[in-house]
């Protein structure tokens, strides 16, 4: 594989990103027309974190660490790292060191399609991450890769500068020309919600409120008494 290493891409609007961090990956995914989902393998490494920030994407050998050390050197303050690797990989690649590295610099957090270590450590530093794996599998830097080119996790193209947001729920991706729309969208999902919220609070039904008892008589769905289905089966 060739080594590139892209420097100074073109990063999603600080403002648009901090705003879109106000948001829920759910709320976000949902309101972009349910895309840029990285899908559930990528897990929280703890709970309770919500970030956004703008992509740093690494394309490393799997089980070689060489090119997020090279990332490293790229990230910004608000950037979020981003690893993917050129085939399957669970070892654990980033671990505290490297965790400790980022903070420096302003690094919001990690999402790997592998595996973390440190993970105590990690949470000690509050740094977030979201993996495919917790492993304490150890790593060489032997290999060339690349840094700041598009990445494939979970189906989803990263392109670096992109926005990045993860919280609980997964991580979701949005591309760096679409975050301002995705804030817009996000919003105006979020004040439905508080709206449906308000009414469940009051005791109204999804039901009703979603109209759904008419889709239920055109699929044809039946309401029987419990009385009346103990004669039907008997
Ligand atoms: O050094 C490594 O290979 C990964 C790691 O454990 C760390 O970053 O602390
Ligand atoms: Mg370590």
């Amino acid at each position: 594989m060739r080594t590139v290493v892209v420097t100074g891409p073109p990063r999603a609007d600080a403002q648009d990103v901090a705003a879109l961090g106000a948001h829920g990956v759910a709320t976000v995914h949902e309101s972009m027309g349910r895309t840029g989902y990285l899908g559930p393998r990528l897990r929280p490494v703890h709970l309770g974190h919500r970030v956004a920030g703008t992509a740093v994407t690494v394309l490393s050998w799997p089980g070689d660490n060489l090119m997020i050390h090279v990332a490293v050197e790229q990230c910004r303050p608000g950037d979020l790292l981003v690893v993917a690797t050129t085939s399957p990989s669970t070892d654990g690649m980033f671990g505290e060191l490297f965790a400790t590295a980022l903070q420096h610099r302003g690094v919001r957090g990690l999402v790997i399609d592998a595996g973390v270590r440190d993970v105590a450590e990690l949470g000690a530093m509050g740094f977030p991450a979201w993996s495919a794996a917790v492993s304490a599998q150890g790593t060489v830097k032997a290999t060339p890769g690349a840094v700041n080119v598009p990445v494939t996790i979970g189906g989803q193209v990263i392109r670096p500068g992109d926005a990045i947001l993860a919280d609980d729920d997964g991580v979701v991706c949005v591309p760096r020309s679409r975050v301002a729309d995705a804030v817009r969208a996000a919003e105006a999902r979020a004040a439905k919600e508080e709206a449906t919220r308000a009414a469940f609070q009051e005791g109204q039904l999804g039901l009703d409120r979603y109209g759904l008892r008419d889709r239920l008589t055109e699929l044809g769905i039946e309401y029987v008494t419990y009385e009346q289905r103990l004669k039907d089966e008997a």
